[in-house]
């Protein structure tokens, strides 16, 4: 456990301003200059989605002279009802209770697939797969997106932001193509055509599984897993005898699969950057500086002397992603991109109007009324969170961690949880006390072998381990949607980390629950976080096997005796 101080003050430095933009109730935003967007959206009634708001939104981007119509019209968006699922007696009940849930918040759009200008065998394949309806965010970035744009796109954990990049590759690259994109430069037979970035392999492999799934049996070998800790050698052997069109993987592989001249990526089309925000880290630089110089460069592209980074001077359509978009991103994301578009589900701006000096927020499900930030006027704020997350804290003694958790899993009747820590010898001795008290518990962290690691995932993913004991490495994109509830046995080290670890439970419309569980001197930590994010942390107990909410002065009066 670290001392309190050194928490405390990773928290503070690694907790820089993010970038606010969505504020008032009832606003009506403008953008000028070669931009144009109004929406009008009321906040008051819950989370920002189309659907749930059931309002008028017209949208369109023009540049100068009106051209480059990306969205237009008027629709009134009404819920679906074919939207509304069940999903079973795994979300949190703070009475304990079973009862079946709505995805009530479910955030789909407007808009159908097929009017989002995907070709015809794509939306087939969607929709034998079971996705009818875009999410919003899918709806705003793959018209963009087709439209050849640069973009970074911002949207909460959970709401869909894989398909909304894969979908606009699949309709140019591969099998489920449009006729029209076979006009396009003919390609060298090994070239790749899309790479994707992730940081981890689990989200590596997550992403191939989904492109796998789209293209089907037949075709799956168009997509390339790259990650670190496979056989490198075997990588190797797929990418001569398969030629895919796809690679995805983590930094290291690739770049250093590239560097060996076995990777041929310089007429590349589309280089994907998931998380971008975590591959801006340190460790990744290297390889990330490398993937940029690469792929997508064509060689002669680009004059010697040109004033143009090598990374802008090539035709590559460069797509960068994340729940959380600090400005060290903005920063890159410019420098790497041409003219870049910040997509969000209810606006697209260009990267460029965000201004990257000015303090910057993040937030979660509640959209804020507060206007008391000077910067607030002009920058909205990021929603990185999912509205409908419960979010709660309990107070215990370091020893007694372990047990609050396994008492809060049974008040909640928790199916599927996700307990992270930060250090790995912390992490073991927890699962060995949940295993002793009979809870299927297993560990995930970083020292277990590539194998191991997938062989407890899968059993996570599959309802065989009740409670997933790990860390950071779990927190960034991994989508499992039964998860019901999230616990913090160690505080995260600031709000963007709270902000990924809590987005693993609460998936695309489905309710989950947060428990942070801390001592008494990180309670205001907790409070901090609860700032940054603008969401409510709640204190709560567990009485008579059920969960209860506890006033903070009733909780202070207990503490004091
Ligand atoms: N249009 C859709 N209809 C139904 N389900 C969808 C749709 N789009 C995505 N999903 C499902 O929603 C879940 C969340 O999607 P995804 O993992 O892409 O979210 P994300 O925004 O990338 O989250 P994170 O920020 O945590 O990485 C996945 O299970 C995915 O299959």
């Amino acid at each position: 456990m670290p001392s309190l101080a050194a928490t405390t003050s990773r928290f503070l430095v690694g907790d820089y301003g993010y970038l606010r933009l969505f504020s008032n109730l009832q606003r009506t935003v403008y953008f000028h200059g070669s931009f144009q967007s109004f929406c009008r959206f009321d906040f008051q009634n819950g989370p920002l989605t189309l659907t749930s708001l059931g309002v008028k939104c017209e949208s369109e981007i023009t540049s100068g002279n009106n051209q480059n119509k990306l969205q237009q019209g008027v629709s009134t968006v009404e819920f679906p009802k074919r939207k509304v699922k069940k999903v079973g007696s795994r979300g949190a009940q703070l009475v304990g209770a079973k009862t079946s849930l709505d995805i009530e918040a479910a955030p789909f759009a407007a808009k159908a697939f097929p009017e989002l200008g995907l070709p015809h065998l794509l939306v087939k394949r969607l929709k034998e797969e079971g996705y009818e309806v875009p999410t919003d965010v899918q709806a705003a970035a793959i018209p963009t997106i087709l439209k050849n744009n640069d973009v970074l796109i911002q949207s909460y954990t959970g709401s869909g932001k894989t398909l909304a990049y894969l979908l606009p590759i699949l309709s140019k690259v591969g099998p489920l193509r449009n006729d029209s994109s076979d006009g396009d430069e003919p390609r060298g037979k090994t070239d790749i055509e899309a790479v994707i970035v992730a940081p981890s392999r689990e989200l590596g492999m997550q992403i191939v599984r989904e492109v796998e799934k789209l293209l089907g049996p037949a075709d799956k070998r168009l997509v390339q897993q790259l990650v670190g800790g496979a056989n490198r050698a075997r990588q190797e052997d797929a990418l001569k005898k398969n030629k895919p069109a796809i690679v995805v993987g983590t930094p290291g592989r690739i770049a250093e699969i590239s560097a060996a001249g076995k990777l041929h990526t310089h007429s590349c089309r589309y280089l994907v950057l998931d998380e971008v925000d975590e591959l801006l880290a340190f460790n990744f630089r290297e390889d990330i500086h490398r993937i940029l110089e690469h792929v997508g460069r064509r060689s002669g592209a680009g004059s010697k002397g040109s004033n143009r980074s090598p990374a802008r001077r090539n035709e590559r359509q460069t797509i960068m992603v994340s729940a959380t978009v600090p400005f060290a991103v903005i920063r890159a994301a410019s420098s790497w991109a041409r003219d870049p578009l910040l997509v969000q589900a209810q606006s697209i701006v260009p990267l460029s109007s965000v201004c990257s000096t000015s303090p910057v927020k993040l937030t979660g499900g509640r959209t804020s009324n507060s206007t008391s930030t000077s910067d607030s006027e002009n920058l909205p704020t990021v929603q990185s969170l999912p509205p409908n997350l419960q979010h709660y804290y309990h107070v215990t003694r370091i020893q007694h961690k372990v047990d609050a958790l396994r008492r809060c899993v049974h008040a909640l009747d928790a199916k599927s949880v996700m307990a992270f820590m930060n250090h790995t010898k912390q992490l073991k001795d927890a699962v060995f006390k949940l295993e002793a008290r009979g809870m299927k518990a297993a560990e995930l962290h970083g020292d277990l072998s590539k194998l191991a690691r997938s062989t407890i995932l899968k059993k996570f993913r599959k309802g065989e381990v009740r409670v997933l004991v790990t860390n950071e490495l779990s927190a960034r994109g991994l989508d499992v949607p039964e998860c019901d509830l999230v616990v913090n046995l160690e505080l995260p080290t600031d709000s963007v980390h709270y902000a990924h670890r809590a987005g693993r439970t609460g998936r695309l419309g489905r309710k989950g629950t947060v428990i942070t569980i801390c001592e008494e001197p990180e309670v205001f930590v907790v409070r901090k976080l609860e700032k940054k994010l603008n969401i409510p942390i709640q204190a709560c107990d567990v009485t008579e096997g059920k969960l209860v909410v506890i006033e903070e002065e009733k909780r202070l009066k207990a503490v004091s005796q």
